[in-house]
């Protein structure tokens, strides 16, 4: 994967555009997510391990919103189960090329890995096939409000016996203080990772119009809402978190 440092808010913008998944965003993806999501490696690394634990013989494995494809890979490497296989979903264009480059490049240096299918199309059109692993790595809090809960609910319904959802999200805190210091403690990750109060401030105001966290009482209730029987945390670090979502 690109190596490229993340410097995309490091000059003042006359006025911040809205982030997007764009070919600028794609080229310092990985160095952008690392040096912006605490816990991130961590995640990705044992979202592999987690999916082995829920695969179901013959079933597909869906990574939606899969960027460049970090935890579509992770479950490759990871899951053994039989006749597996892995859809990886992006709307973004630039992303989707990128991701196909980097899992064919995968291909020639390991083996025995998942098959894989990357599918560029919006994961609100999607028709669901029989699945055991769903994962929606920080993809959730970039769907509108009002279509999350239709979603998951369709994601439900595809989900076999024995299978689970995994949510990665940032989180918002209904405390005003809780959220106060947690969001003081992630700009402190990021002031610490390199980036300047200049670059945090205009991706503030470049993400607050696109990417709407909700507390985990609202991921709670919403995911019972939809048909998940239970909702297990399984790492939080600072303001992000993952949840298990048991059908
Ligand atoms: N409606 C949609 N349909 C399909 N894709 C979408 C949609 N909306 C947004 N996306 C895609 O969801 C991804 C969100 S990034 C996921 C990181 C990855 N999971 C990772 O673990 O590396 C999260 C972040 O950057 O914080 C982007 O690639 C969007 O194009
Ligand atoms: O950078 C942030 O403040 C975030 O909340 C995470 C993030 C990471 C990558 C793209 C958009 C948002």
């Amino acid at each position: 994967m690109s190596k490229e440092p993340d410097r995309l808010f490091a000059q003042p913008l006359p006025q911040v555009p809205d982030f997007a998944f764009n070919e600028d965003v794609v080229r310092v993806f990985p160095d952008m997510i690392k040096r912006s999501v605490p816990g991130y490696p961590t995640i990705v690394e044992n979202l592999g391990v987690l999916a082995a634990q829920f695969a179901q013989p013959g079933s597909v494995l869906y990574d939606l919103g899969s960027s460049l494809g970090a935890v579509t890979q992770a479950l490759r490497r990871h899951v053994r189960t039989d006749g597996c296989r892995v859809i990886a979903v992006d709307n973004s264009a630039a992303m989707v090329e990128r991701c196909r480059e980097y899992l064919n490049g995968q291909d020639s240096m390991f083996q025995e890995l998942l098959p894989v299918e990357v599918i560029e199309g919006d994961i609100l059109a999607l028709e669901f096939q029989p699945a055991s692993v769903v994962a929606l790595n920080f993809t959730l809090q970039f769907i509108a409000p009002e279509e999350r809960l239709a979603l998951l609910g369709r994601i439900r319904q595809s989900l076999l016996p024995g299978g689970a959802l995994i949510l990665s999200e940032k989180l918002r805190f209904n405390d005003p203080e809780e959220h106060a210091l947690l969001t003081d403690l992630h700009v402190a990750f990021k002031r610490a990772n390199g980036y300047s109060e200049l670059e945090i401030a205009q991706k503030r105001s470049a993400i607050e119009n696109v990417m709407k966290p909700d507390s985990l009482e609202e991921h709670r209730e919403r995911l019972l809402a939809a048909g998940f029987s239970k909702v297990v945390p399984w790492f939080q670090c600072l303001n992000f978190a993952s949840l298990i979502a048991l059908p």
